[in-house]
């Protein structure tokens, strides 16, 4: 009966179902357990069937790997890891990586476009849009990249170069005045608004205003945060991830506008000012073999993505560019003999192609600049298939392999004094330096090689000129100077201070 049956104690305590859930509690535990250590194991074993023999730790850190380094890295670690091998292995995520630093994988692994591929960092496709042509590979890569050669032949660069030269002298000025009471300023962040104006200008023209390049440029940063090379996996709001991609749909809803107006405005027969304006100009020539219907958002996307590939390193260049020329006063010197020379005495002379050609010296700085601090130290690129790179070793499918190239760089026997800045090694066509152009990997190798090779190096060689006629500077060297700060591209850790002053006129 149900009243007597509930007044019962031994129904009222039910005893044995207690029990029956405590045990079945027990199970559920215990399975999960086992099926943890089970996951954990196999976490393992799948490492260590990956990586075989190559340096590395022995084991992984369950789940997140070495998450915490790939966080912070600092130079002394890369380095550490790339003198364990020229092949090593780390796992971060269960994401298995294999880092090359001889010069020798490196290549290989930029030049075998059937097995792998790059993927830049771990964010790019979230932040770039998975559709942004940098993500193309083969034949399709080959033809929408030959296009865009044609936004950096001489005639563009002519173009460029005049922007260049106007907007760094508009800001040299301006850290002029900021250092005029005789204190060192860290040119870190006036570096990189200098670079972003410049590239924004020189991209789009007067076709955005200037509270957009001021909206890109203090955003832009918080892309920069998120170039990790991996990433907390989901981008919800509050992380790097998800911050990056606010920034990139103000960025690309300017640069859409721009592109809008740049086709108007070649539509009404102006002469192109930018490189938006020179695309267009060049899709409506009916010269113009290849593709001619770019829409605003694409056109968008490829200036997001030549933003995206220039603002750090251009950064990192120019800010060890002006460094090293504090730190090496001959150089600086000489660099001074060579402007005087070829502008005459006149420093308000606008720069030309015809005068940098004039400047042997100026581009063998920067040229050497880039050498002891590469601002890219390497490129992460997934393998698409098992990947034979060595005799001995097959990176399994779907691993990253990283090319760095910073052995290559400082390579001693290639080299010599490596880690000492030396124009003049690339003045003599018969040195170590010039007769192994392959050890030579600033801008990368292979399909992906950098498209802006000349359009960087001009770019660094105007603010370094310029700099050098118009100011007189010194560096203020702290403890931390000399220090590498990695933020996606390298740094000095105190920003480079330079105490800066007008320089009097020859
Ligand atoms: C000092 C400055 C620069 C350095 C050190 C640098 C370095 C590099 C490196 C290492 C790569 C990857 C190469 C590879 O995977 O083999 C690359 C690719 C690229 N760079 Fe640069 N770069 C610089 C400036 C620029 C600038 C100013 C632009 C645009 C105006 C640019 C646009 C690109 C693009 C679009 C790619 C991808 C090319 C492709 O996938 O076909 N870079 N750069």
């Amino acid at each position: 009966m149900p009243s007597s049956t509930s007044s019962s104690p031994a129904y009222t305590i039910p005893i044995p179902s207690l029990l029956a859930s405590a045990s079945g509690a027990a199970v559920w535990l215990y399975t999960t357990a086992a099926i943890l250590v089970a996951l954990l194991a196999l976490e393992q074993w799948v490492y260590k069937n990956k990586k075989r023999h190559l340096p590395g730790d022995a084991w992984t850190i369950p789940i997140i790997g070495k998450f915490a380094d790939s966080l912070k890295p600092t130079m002394e670690g890369y380095m550490k890891q790339w003198d364990s091998g020229a092949l090593s292995a780390i796992s971060v995520f269960n994401i298995f990586i294999v880092m090359a630093s001889s010069n020798q994988y490196a290549r290989k692994i930029m030049n075998s476009p059937n097995h792998a591929e790059p993927c830049l960092v771990y964010s790019a496709k979230q932040v770039l849009l998975p559709d942004n042509w940098v993500f193309l590979t083969g034949k399709e890569h080959v033809d929408y990249r030959r296009g865009l050669n044609q936004l950096f032949t001489r005639k563009a660069l002519g173009i460029y170069l005049g922007v260049m030269d106007s907007i760094t002298r508009e800001h040299l000025n301006r850290w002029l005045k900021a250092g005029a009471d005789g204190k060192p300023q860290a040119i870190m962040y006036p570096t990189r608004e200098l670079n972003m104006v410049t590239s924004l200008r020189v991209f789009c023209g007067t076709h955005i205003p200037d509270e957009a390049t001021k909206e890109i440029s203090d955003k832009y940063w918080l892309i920069t945060l998120a170039l990790e090379l991996v990433n907390f996996p989901l981008a919800i709001p509050g992380t790097k991830v998800y911050r990056a991609i606010q920034a990139r749909k103000v960025a690309l809803a300017w640069l859409e506008l721009a592109a809008r107006k740049s086709k108007i405005a070649m539509a009404e027969g102006n002469e192109p000012e930018c490189m938006l304006d020179e695309w267009v100009q060049i899709l409506a020539d009916p010269a113009w073999k290849g593709r001619r219907e770019y829409s605003d958002h694409e056109m968008a996307m490829v200036v997001f993505s030549f933003l995206f590939a220039s603002q750090d390193a251009m950064s990192s260049g120019l800010i060890y560019g002006f460094q090293h020329l504090a730190d090496y006063p001959d150089i600086l010197a000489k660099v001074r003999e060579e402007q005087y020379r070829v502008r005459g005495n006149d420093i308000d002379k606008p720069m030309t192609l015809e005068m940098l050609d004039e400047m042997p010296y100026l581009k063998a700085v920067v040229k050497e600049s880039l050498r002891v601090k590469p601002p890219v130290t390497m490129v992460p690129y997934k393998t698409t298939k098992a990947f034979p790179i060595a005799d001995d070793y097959t990176v399994p499918s779907g691993s990253m392999v990283i090319p760095s190239f910073y052995n290559s760089l400082h390579d001693p026997e290639v080299y010599p004094d490596h880690d000492t800045l030396v124009p003049e090694r690339w003045l003599d066509p018969k040195s170590s330096a010039n007769t192994n152009p392959k050890n030579y990997m600033v801008f990368g190798s292979g399909p992906h090689h950098c498209i802006a090779i000349e359009y960087a190096t001009m770019n660094i060689a105007v603010a370094l000129a310029t700099a050098s006629v118009i100011m007189d500077f010194e560096h203020a060297i702290t403890p931390q100077s000399y220090k590498v700060q990695i933020i996606a591209t390298l740094f000095p850790q105190d920003g480079c201070m330079l105490k800066m002053s007008p320089r009097p006129r020859p």
